[in-house]
């Protein structure tokens, strides 16, 4: 590992470090291998996650949806060089309702819902979309950068994209109380910038529904 990195993040699939790397500061994502897979197969597997991650991050660059610049990526030893977003995540910008307007809680809602209206325009699907995965930049005074694409791949399929948008309904409404409103904002400002997003929506209320069912049956 590089010369003064520090493990900013130890999860149960990779581990997030922050590194000066050509003069910046850098984020380097590591995957673990398994140990209880087979070591081909899991050097295989390992690789393809880090390759399907830089290559949905750099698919959102190039449809300027703001996401980490990906610098480097190292098959290897599996792991990607990305930018630093200095800020803080969406979390706990709600976590902290100090000095929180409506009308600032309206603008992050909107930019949320028109990134994702992006995202799903290229057919990304991010698959762990959360308050966390949502970062805001302080240099910017806020504006809204999606990260953490471990879990995504690319899908037409307006199932996919609808499970997407319940996967961060339920973390909004598992972690932030009384942000139904601001939820709302979100899904309007998806509709207005989605190529079928009026149709997602549609199929989102099929997969609440099918949520709840399940929720019910325990
Ligand atoms: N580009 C970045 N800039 C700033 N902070 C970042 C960046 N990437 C990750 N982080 C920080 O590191 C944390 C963990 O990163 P990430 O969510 O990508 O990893 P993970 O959840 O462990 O990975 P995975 O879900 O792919 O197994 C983030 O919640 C965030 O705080």
């Amino acid at each position: 590992m590089i010369h003064n990195a520090q493990l900013i993040k130890q999860g149960a699939e990779a581990k997030v470090y922050l590194a000066p790397f050509c003069q910046r500061q850098t984020i380097i994502k590591e995957r673990f291998t398994k140990a209880y897979r087979h070591p081909t197969l899991d050097k295989k597997l390992t690789s393809r996650r880090v390759v399907q991650e830089a290559r949905c991050l750099s698919r959102c660059q190039k449809a300027r949806i703001d996401t980490p610049t990906v610098y480097m990526v190292d098959t290897e030893n599996y792991l990607i060089y990305m930018e630093y977003i200095e800020g803080y995540s969406v979390r706990e910008y709600l976590v902290t309702p100090e000095g929180q307007t409506e009308s600032a809680q309206t603008k992050v809602a909107q930019e949320i819902g028109r990134a994702l209206g992006l995202m799903h325009n290229i057919d990304v699907v991010h698959g762990d979309l959360t308050t966390s995965n949502l970062l805001m930049r302080s240099e910017t005074g806020g504006s809204v950068v999606l990260i953490d694409f471990g879990l995504s791949y690319v899908s037409q399929l307006v199932e996919d994209k609808a499970v997407d948008l319940y996967v961060l309904e339920r973390a909004f409404s598992s972690t932030h109380p009384n942000t139904e409103a601001m939820f709302e904002q979100i899904l309007k400002a998806y509709g207005e910038s989605g190529k079928a997003s009026k149709q997602i929506l549609k199929k989102l209320e099929d997969v609440r529904m099918r949520g709840r069912k399940r929720s019910m049956l325990g």
